[in-house]
């Protein structure tokens, strides 16, 4: 009898109900070391309902539960669609409802207000949103008001406490007078190991293949994903930044920004004579150059190559560590410093599993 019964439920309704349900957008570098921790213990009460990259998605549980997920999205899988993902969400009955965004898309960013008032969670490494344009920042902000919850810290020093500290400083009634720092891991690991002994465009490619940069390493060299995570750190501070108010100097040359990601790639070369010849007059006086980002007391921000001599903070920073320092209304004789690595798929998968845990 039990036999029978077992055959006429579909496997699904089998299932014991999670305690939290997860769908993953994006497969790549960071979403395919999300999926590697789903598989630990540290993620036992969380489901997979469903996974995506930018042309397929599976949402079939047996599917779901195969080592090789990531690779088998790749040629097979259901066409996407965003309703197929929340209805497997709601199917699953669980009380805890989460979108995890591992992608760089800002189609997608710009659905998340949505998703969140419609009551489910949403945990992000994208950063389009909170450091987007400014009325999404608000959409996102009107959209929060309903009890759904947005875990960001993957957008900010990949995981390194930033966002979690401000917060709890603000909760206290302190406030954030200026920020500092290295906020690009990819764009540290290249100046920390850039002497002029190896091409620029070495250190580039290198940097990529271990998962630091963007998708289009463009974004880090433009000096744009390190204005979003200002953007993101100032907003969280309560300066209604926009795009407008960031002063931007970035590294690529006119003659490559039009480029297709694959001719950009092709061309980094470009790149080596003109940073050959920055490094050899900022050594010259002494000095080595960092990609800072700074924003001041009167809301003013910028982010830009600077040369900074040997003994400035930045200055003695190792492989793909971020430096934020935040001077204060109550640390502010000497500022509240928080460093580590800030790029790399393992620890900003670690930050999406830790936001999507902290939900339960
Ligand atoms: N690398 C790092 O150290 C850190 C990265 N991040 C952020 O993590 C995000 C992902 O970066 P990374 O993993 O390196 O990028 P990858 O390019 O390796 O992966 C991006 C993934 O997103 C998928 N994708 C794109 N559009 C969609 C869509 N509409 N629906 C579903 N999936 C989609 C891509 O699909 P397809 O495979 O088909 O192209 C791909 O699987 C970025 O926003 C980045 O800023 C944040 C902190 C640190
Ligand atoms: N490309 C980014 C990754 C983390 O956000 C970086 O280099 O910091």
């Amino acid at each position: 009898m039990n036999a029978v019964l077992a055959q006429a439920v579909p496997a699904a309704e089998c299932e014991p109900v999670p305690a939290i349900a997860v769908v993953l957008l994006g497969t790549g570098v960071v979403g395919g070391a999300f999926l590697k921790l789903l598989n630990t213990p540290a993620a036992a009460s969380l489901r997979l309902v469903g996974a995506a990259n930018s042309r397929r998605q599976q949402t079939e549980p047996v599917k779901l539960a195969e080592r090789n997920l990531r690779e088998q999205l790749k040629s097979t899988g259901a066409q996407r669609d965003d309703a197929a993902l929340l209805a497997a969400l709601d199917a699953s009955g669980a009380a805890i409802k989460v979108i995890v965004d591992a992608t760089a898309s800002a189609e997608l960013a710009a659905r998340h207000a949505e998703w969140l008032a419609h009551g489910y969670h949403v945990v992000t490494a994208n950063k389009s949103l909170g450091g987007g344009e400014l009325p999404g920042w608000r959409t996102l902000q009107a959209a929060l008001a309903n009890g759904a919850r947005y875990g960001d810290s993957a957008t900010v020093g990949a995981g390194l406490p930033v966002l979690s500290t401000l917060r709890r400083l603000r909760q206290c009634g302190d406030a954030l007078l200026t920020l500092e720092g290295v906020f690009s891991g990819s764009l540290s690991y290249l100046f920390n190991s850039y002497d002029g002994s190896r091409p620029f465009s070495v250190l580039l490619r290198e940097a990529r293949e271990r998962g630091y940069t963007e998708p289009d390493p463009r974004a880090d060299l433009s000096g744009e994903d390190v204005a979003r995570k200002l953007l993101i750190i100032a907003r969280n501070a309560g300066f209604a930044l926009g795009w407008d108010e960031v002063q931007v100097e970035g590294l690529v040359p006119e003659s490559l920004r039009a480029l297709g990601t694959e001719a950009f790639l092709d061309r980094l070369e470009e790149l080596d004579e003109p940073l050959a010849a920055r490094h050899a007059e900022a050594k010259a006086r002494g000095n080595v150059l960092r990609f800072l980002a700074r924003l001041n007391q009167r809301g003013r921000a910028r982010v830009g190559l600077s040369e900074v001599p040997a003994n400035h903070p930045a200055a003695r920073l190792y492989g793909t560590d971020n430096q934020f320092a935040l001077t204060t209304t109550r640390y502010h004789t000497q500022p509240l410093v928080i460093q580590g690595p800030g790029a790399g798929p393992e620890v900003t998968a670690q930050a999406l599993l830790g936001d999507v845990l902290a939900l339960g």
